[in-house]
């Protein structure tokens, strides 16, 4: 780590020789392979953006001016080089570096991120405001092919383009989502990626662009003019240029001399400029270029072999569960089809899409417009599926109410990775779903105490006329048998677990239910009797039944796996209010009015108390003896 050791700010790679820079690339790509190799994390996009990181710090002059990741998964490099390459070893841990850039961590994370397709918004806002407060700083953006699926950064292309303004677009485009990239956009960069003349002749413009004196002079001018006659000639209709920004590209991203070249000429441009760059996905680790999809997010692994280190267990994910019902479902029901927004993989539905290619559709990183296709899917008679996961859906909250809600249509939901998802952190946590889904009038929203209730609740769901929510977990079920075969559940009624005559009943409802399981079988050792309900539903609920249990009981206490505000014990408060039902004493646990750190799923759920132990000193504190 000879060179890497003495950068201590990034401009002291300004000063670095050409060798000397690709020796910074392969020392930074030796510590993020080792680090993720410990750590887990974004591999294989943070491999491919090391050298046009480093072209990056040797042009610009970050963080007066201003660089926004989208996505943020690919920012190692970044962080690496702008103060935290003594603190990298401790990335995704509790209390260490973020997997994603955040404005609260650095000063060259100009804007945070974790959600895609936001960086050209962003970078649009940040060059407004600069030219507002006559300031000269520039303004980049780097979104994958991927991202650029989106429909913000649609919109903000779309804004850009008519605004003018001076940002810089990269498009880095290694043909990957975290599967393989979908949709028209794709096809079309890959008809830019493979007409070799066109290649040729723009990349000796972006070699011209880099002699150019500053923007007005009649040289930069002439320039412009020949690029745009090579593009008349080569791409009619060269689509980012159609909507009014100037297209460099597309230049070999993993080739940082030429980069650097090219950047040099861009920073001297006006308005707004895409540079179209290909790179490899995984680049400089074979096992990650080979299968840039399995290192896009990894666990721990050897770095020798790539195989992973994680824990093999007998116990399926609540994905595979979900991935298997589905398909024995859809063999039956030939109305069910399902859709993805570029999550296959994560969300189980891979042998979906094998299977039932005419029944699947991957819409791209596009949350809202999965849901509207859905509903209208619906709407001509077939059974949706949606599997998003739990964060992700914000993103749908209209479309959910207005499309699908509000027309009563039979869209099924299917909210993976809800609750606390773990090393991902605050962007990533689905802690919300609760709260800001059962507002909605007729939405039918339930959450599975085990993989066995998912598949029936996958099964009811698939029997309702009317719009459907399931919500379960990142990572392993119970591991408890399952069913021979798969009854529904009945709506609106809740479970009892424990029934006893003690004075105190713990609701808890979805991941929780096992925790109160576990707390009231201890707990009656020490004398102290408690009921278990397993509510099932957050919508509707067993008003009947919590409202008795408020006339009866002494002590209620409520445990989700979400936010407490407006979430589920909120929704029994509600109840027993209305039923003025009211018992002595009601606590609700939950998860505070804070955004979450990032830490291992287990040890967060413990900090907050959400374990059979923090239930148990609630209800010995709380008990009324
Ligand atoms: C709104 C949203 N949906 C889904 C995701 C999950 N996700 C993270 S990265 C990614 C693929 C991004 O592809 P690309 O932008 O091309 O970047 P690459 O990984 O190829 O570098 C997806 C789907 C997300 N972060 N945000
Ligand atoms: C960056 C991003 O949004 C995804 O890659 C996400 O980290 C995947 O999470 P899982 O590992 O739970 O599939
Ligand atoms: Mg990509």
């Amino acid at each position: 780590m000879d060179i890497l050791n003495n950068i201590k700010q990034p401009d002291d790679l300004k000063l670095l020789l050409q060798n000397q820079l690709l020796q910074l690339a392969e020392e930074i790509r030796k510590l993020i392979i080792d680090v993720a190799a410990e750590n887990g994390g974004h591999l294989a996009s943070s491999l491919g953006v090391v050298e046009l990181t480093i072209a990056l710090y040797k042009v610009f002059d970050f963080p007066t001016d201003k660089i926004i990741w989208d996505v943020g998964h690919q920012a190692y490099a970044h962080k690496i080089l702008t103060g935290r390459r003594d603190k990298f070893h401790t990335l995704r841990k509790k209390g260490g570096i973020t997997g994603f850039p955040k404005i609260t961590e650095s000063k060259y994370d100009a804007f945070g991120t974790g959600h895609a397709s936001t960086s050209i918004s962003a970078a649009l806002g940040m060059a407004c405001a600069r030219d507002i407060d006559r300031q000269t700083y520039k303004v980049v953006a780097v979104i994958g092919d991927g991202a650029l699926t989106g429909g913000e950064a649609f919109e903000a292309l779309n804004n850009a383009g008519a605004l003018k303004k001076d940002i810089v677009i990269i498009l880095n485009d290694n043909e990957m989502s975290i599967s393989k990239n979908v949709g028209a956009l794709s096809r079309y960069l890959d008809k830019i990626r493979s007409a070799p003349e066109y290649t040729k002749v723009k990349k000796d413009v972006g070699t011209l662009l880099q002699h150019l004196p500053k923007v007005g002079d009649r040289v930069y001018k002439t320039a412009s003019l020949l690029k745009d006659s090579i593009k008349n000639v080569l791409v009619a209709g060269n689509l980012f240029e159609e909507m009014g920004l100037s297209y460099i590209g597309p230049v070999d991203g993993n080739d940082m001399p030429k980069l650097i070249e090219v950047l040099q000429g861009i920073n001297n441009m006006q308005g707004p400029v895409l540079l179209h760059v290909i790179t490899k996905k995984g680049k400089g680790y074979m096992p990650a270029e080979k299968k840039p999809d399995k290192f896009h997010g990894i666990g721990r692994f050897d770095i020798q072999t790539g195989e992973s280190l994680g824990k093999i267990s007998n116990i399926p994910t609540y994905t595979q569960i979900f991935s298997e019902m589905l398909l024995k479902m859809a063999e039956v029901d030939k109305d069910i089809v399902a859709v993805t927004a570029a999550m296959p993989g994560g969300t189980g539905l891979t042998p979906f899409s094998q299977k039932y290619p005419e029944r699947f559709f991957d819409v791209g990183i596009a949350e809202e417009h999965a849901l509207t296709m859905a509903a209208g899917l619906a709407a001509a008679g077939k059974k949706p599926f949606v599997a998003l996961y739990s964060t992700f859906a914000q993103r749908g909250y209209d479309q959910i109410l207005h499309d699908i809600c509000l027309q009563n249509l039979p869209v099924t939901i299917c909210l993976d990775r809800a609750g606390i998802v773990g090393e991902d952190g605050p962007t990533h946590h689905g802690v919300f779903d609760y709260s800001f889904l059962r507002n909605i009038p007729g939405i039918l929203m339930m959450a599975p105490k085990d993989e066995n209730e998912l598949r029936r609740m996958m099964y009811t769901a698939a029997g309702c006329k009317s719009p459907a929510v399931i919500r379960y977990p990142r990572g392993q079920a119970c591991g408890v048998n399952l069913d021979a075969g798969v009854q529904t559940v009945d709506i609106g009624k809740a479970e009892i677990i424990t029934e006893s005559a003690g004075d105190t009943v713990i609701i808890a409802v979805g991941t929780m239910v096992h925790p109160a399981r576990k707390a009231a079988q201890r707990l009656s050792d020490e004398g102290i009797a408690c009921s278990v309900v397993n509510a099932r539903f957050i919508k509707p609920m067993d008003e009947n039944m919590f409202a008795e249990l408020g006339r009866t009981k002494r002590f209620i206490l409520t445990v989700e796996e979400n936010v407490l505000a407006g979430g589920f014990g909120s929704a029994v408060l509600e109840i027993l209010s209305r039923n003025d039902a009211m018992p002595p004493k009601i606590k609700c646990m939950g998860l505070p009015d804070q955004f979450i750190c990032q830490g291992a799923r287990s040890e967060l759920l413990q900090e907050n108390n959400l374990t059979a132990e923090g239930i148990i000193s609630v209800i010995r504190e709380n008990s009324i003896k």
